[in-house]
């Protein structure tokens, strides 16, 4: 019988307010954070195969270890492992089509890993639920719980700990990807160096943002936009002063760093200013590229589609 693979689609996430705590003993970072998951997206295939493995396409792949060290490929030992499986021979191939950009702060790896579970659970017949799904996959990253779930959040915690927030629109944004990515500890450790030496200027409550979210305004939301890592990946890469002026000056009502960087991340009116912004942000010469995103979308989900069937023939009017 030809095994019949599983496709999960999954999105990328900005962070409307990250509010960063002392550093703990774990070396982890206390935090306040809102996620917003966006349509930039990436799929992931699992399939039964006597060829185990991971094969990393699209965007970025060439950055992305396609070996043990691939999130997704910790994933399946891990939830092998959960499930009295063999996690040294798993027997499953994971492929990966990226369109979340690489090392960007928009959790790309931590959505693969999270896809990854969601895919297996149906492959492996495991009928595990939300909440243990989510718990494995706090083990895996900070970021990966919300990857599952989606939507808009307050974490807090590591970022592992999840409560829904109330959204009432859709929000419009436009994202600036920057040349090269940036390692997430490395801009931690930035900010607890700059901490040290001065004191930069914490976000705040995360309060008064919950509550511009359940109005559905996206000029109140842009007032409160806040990223405590912003200080941190500025400092480490100037240039993206000029990124985040460029997004203004095109029009954006606000913009913040994604995460801890380099991607930058625009707020816009509704979805015409997004394109408007985006063409004018792409011709400023400040960044790699840009794309026009909406959130908040729902977390990773099976694909209706089958990746194995072939697409049928479009028909044009
Ligand atoms: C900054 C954030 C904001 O959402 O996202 P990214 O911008 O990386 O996507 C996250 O905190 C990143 O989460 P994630 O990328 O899952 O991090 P993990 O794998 O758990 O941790 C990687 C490293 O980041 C640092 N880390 C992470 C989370 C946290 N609350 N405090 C930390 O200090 C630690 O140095 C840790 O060893
Ligand atoms: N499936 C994956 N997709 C992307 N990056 C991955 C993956 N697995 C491991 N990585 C590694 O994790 C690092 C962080 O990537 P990513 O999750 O895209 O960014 P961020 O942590 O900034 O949101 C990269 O340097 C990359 O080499």
């Amino acid at each position: 019988m030809v095994p019949t693979p599983i496709t999960v689609r999954v999105p990328a996430k900005v962070n409307l307010h990250l509010s960063v705590g002392e550093s703990r003993e774990d070396g982890y970072h206390e935090l306040v954070t809102v996620f917003q998951a966006l349509s930039l997206t990436d799929d992931v295939t699992v399939v039964g195969s006597d060829e185990p493995g991971v094969e990393v396409h699209g965007e970025g792949a060439g950055e992305v270890p396609a070996d043990g060290r691939n999130l997704a490929w910790r994933a399946v030992r891990l939830l092998a492992e959960h499930a009295g499986r063999d996690p040294e021979a798993p027997g499953v191939r994971v492929s990966m089509n990226k369109g979340i950009p690489v090392a960007g702060g928009m959790a790309g790896g931590s959505a693969d890993a999270a896809a990854t579970l969601l895919a297996l659970n149906g492959l492996w017949h495991l009928e595990l639920g939300r909440d243990e799904l989510s718990e494995i996959a706090g083990r895996l990253g900070s970021d990966v719980p919300f990857a599952l779930q989606g939507g808009t959040a307050l974490g807090t915690g590591r970022g592992e700990r999840l409560v829904p927030v109330l959204a009432r629109h859709t929000y419009h944004w436009v994202i600036a990807l920057d040349r090269d990515g940036m390692e997430t500890p490395g801009v931690y450790g930035e900010l607890d160096r700059l901490r040290a030496e001065s004191k930069p200027n914490p976000v705040g409550d995360v309060e008064p943002l919950l509550e511009a979210l359940a109005s559905g305004d996206p000029r109140q939301l842009a007032l409160l936009l806040g990223n405590d890592l912003q200080a941190a990946a500025v400092s480490l890469r100037p240039g993206l002063r000029r990124t985040l002026r460029a997004g203004v000056q095109a029009g954006a009502l606000a913009g913040i760093v994604s995460g801890s960087g380099p991607t930058c991340a625009f707020l816009c009116t509704d979805a015409d200013a997004a394109v408007k912004v985006a063409a004018e942000l792409s011709g400023a010469g400040v960044c790699r590229t840009v794309r026009v995103a909406h959130g908040p979308v729902p977390g990773a989900k099976v694909s209706e589609e089958r990746s194995d069937r072939p697409t049928p023939p479009q028909v044009h009017a």
